[in-house]
C-alpha cells in the first residue's frame, strides 16, 4: 500500500516535472509557426511535397522555435514574475530552475540542427539557428525592453519558419520564401499591438516600451491599420508577379484579407474598444492559418487540374 502510494507521487511529480519544461516553450505559438513553414514547403515542392521531409522539418522548427522560447522565459523571469499574466509561468512560478532550463534550451537547440544538418541540409538548420538567435539576442535581449519598434524588428524571427520550409524542400532561398517571410513581417504589429492594446497596463508595469503604452491607443490603432493596408497586397505578391498559386487562393486571399482590413478599420474608428481590439487580435491567427491552408490546396495537383476543367467548361 505504502509502495504503491509512493510510485502514484512519483509518476505525479514525473508528469508535473514535464508539465512545467512544456510550458517553457510557450507551446500554444508553436503550430502556427509550423503551418507557415509547412505552407512555404507545399508550394516550392508544387503540392507534391515529401511526407518524411514534412515531417522532419516540423520536428526541427518545434524543436528551434521550443528552444527559443524557453530562453525568452530565462531572460525575461523578472519581469515574467511582475506581470500577472506571467507569473504562473515554471521559472517565476519556481517549478524549473533558471540554470536547468538553460541545459533544455541548449539542447533542443542542439537537436534541432543536428536533425537538419543530418536529415535537411545545413541552410535549413542555419535558418532555425538564425531564429534562435535573432529571437533571444535581437528581439528579447535588445530591442523588447528598450524601443516600441520592439516587436516590428522583432517579428523578424516569426518570419524566419517559411525560409525554414523553403530551404528544406530546394536548398536555397528565392523570391517566394521571403515574400512569405514579409508577409509575416507585416502581419505581425497588427497581431500584437491587437493584443498589445488589452494588456498594456501589463507591460507598463513592468517599463517594457510596447507601442500602445508609450504612444497611447490612437497611435498604435494607426500603425495597426497601416500594417494591415500593406499585408494585403503582399498576400497577393504570391499570385502575381510571382505565379506562385491561382485563382482559388486569390479569392481567399481577397475575402481574408478584406476582413481583416475591416476588422482593423472599426480598430481604428474606436481605440479604446477592447472587444474590437480582441477580434482582430484572434482573427489575425485565423487568418494567417487559414491563407497559409489556402496556399496548401492551391499548390495541389489536383487543384491544379479542376481549375483547368471549370475554365474549360466556363470559357469553353
Ligand atoms: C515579435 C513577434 C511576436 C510577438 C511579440 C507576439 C506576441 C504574442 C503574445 C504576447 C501572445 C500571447 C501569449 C500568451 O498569452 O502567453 C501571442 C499569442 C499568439 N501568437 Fe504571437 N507574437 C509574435 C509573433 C507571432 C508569430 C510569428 C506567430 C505565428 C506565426 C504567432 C502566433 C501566435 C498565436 C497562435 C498566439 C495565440 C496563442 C494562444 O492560443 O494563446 N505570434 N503572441
Ligand atoms: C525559426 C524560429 C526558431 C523562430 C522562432 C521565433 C519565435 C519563437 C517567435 C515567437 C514570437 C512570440 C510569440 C513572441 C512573444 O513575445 P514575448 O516573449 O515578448 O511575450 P510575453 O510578453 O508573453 O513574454
Amino acid at each position: 500500500m505504502v509502495t504503491s502510494t509512493k510510485i502514484h507521487r512519483q509518476h505525479d511529480s514525473m508528469g508535473a516535472v514535464c508539465k512545467s519544461y512544456y510550458q517553457l516553450t510557450k507551446p500554444r505559438i508553436i503550430p502556427l509557426l509550423l503551418i507557415t513553414t509547412a505552407a512555404s514547403m507545399w508550394i516550392a515542392s508544387e503540392g507534391r511535397v515529401d511526407l518524411p521531409k514534412l515531417f522532419i522539418t516540423l520536428l526541427g522548427g518545434t524543436l528551434a522555435a521550443a528552444s527559443a522560447q524557453t530562453l525568452n522565459c530565462i531572460y525575461d523571469q523578472d519581469i515574467d514574475y511582475e506581470m500577472l499574466r506571467t507569473r504562473a509561468r515554471p521559472i517565476p512560478a519556481g517549478k524549473v530552475q533558471p540554470r536547468h532550463a538553460l541545459i533544455f534550451a541548449l539542447v533542443l537547440g542542439v537537436l534541432s540542427f543536428t536533425l537538419f544538418a543530418a536529415f535537411i541540409n545545413v541552410l535549413s538548420g542555419c535558418l532555425a539557428l538564425s531564429g534562435i538567435v535573432f529571437y533571444m539576442l535581437i528581439y528579447t535581449h535588445w530591442l523588447k525592453r528598450h524601443t516600441a519598434q520592439n516587436i516590428v524588428i522583432g517579428g523578424a524571427a516569426g518570419s524566419i519558419p517559411p525560409l525554414v520550409g523553403w530551404a528544406a524542400v530546394t536548398g536555397d532561398l528565392s523570391w517566394t520564401p521571403w515574400v512569405l517571410f514579409a508577409l509575416i513581417f507585416l502581419w505581425t504589429p497588427p497581431h500584437f499591438w491587437a493584443l498589445a492594446l488589452m494588456i498594456k497596463d501589463d507591460y507598463a508595469q513592468v517599463n517594457v516600451p510596447m507601442l500602445p503604452v508609450i504612444a497611447g491607443e490612437e497611435k498604435t490603432v494607426s500603425q495597426i491599420w497601416y500594417y494591415s493596408l500593406l499585408v494585403v497586397p503582399f498576400s497577393l505578391l504570391l499570385v502575381y508577379p510571382l505565379h506562385q498559386l491561382g485563382i482559388l487562393y486569390l479569392t481567399i486571399a481577397m475575402v481574408l484579407g478584406g476582413q481583416f482590413l475591416v476588422k482593423a478599420w472599426q480598430l481604428k474608428q474606436a481605440p479604446g474598444d477592447r472587444d474590437l481590439a480582441r477580434g482582430l487580435f484572434k482573427f489575425s491567427i485565423f487568418y494567417l492559418m487559414l491563407l497559409c491552408l489556402a496556399m496548401v490546396i492551391d499548390s495541389l495537383p489536383v487543384t491544379h487540374q479542376l481549375v483547368a476543367q471549370m475554365e474549360t467548361l466556363l470559357l469553353g
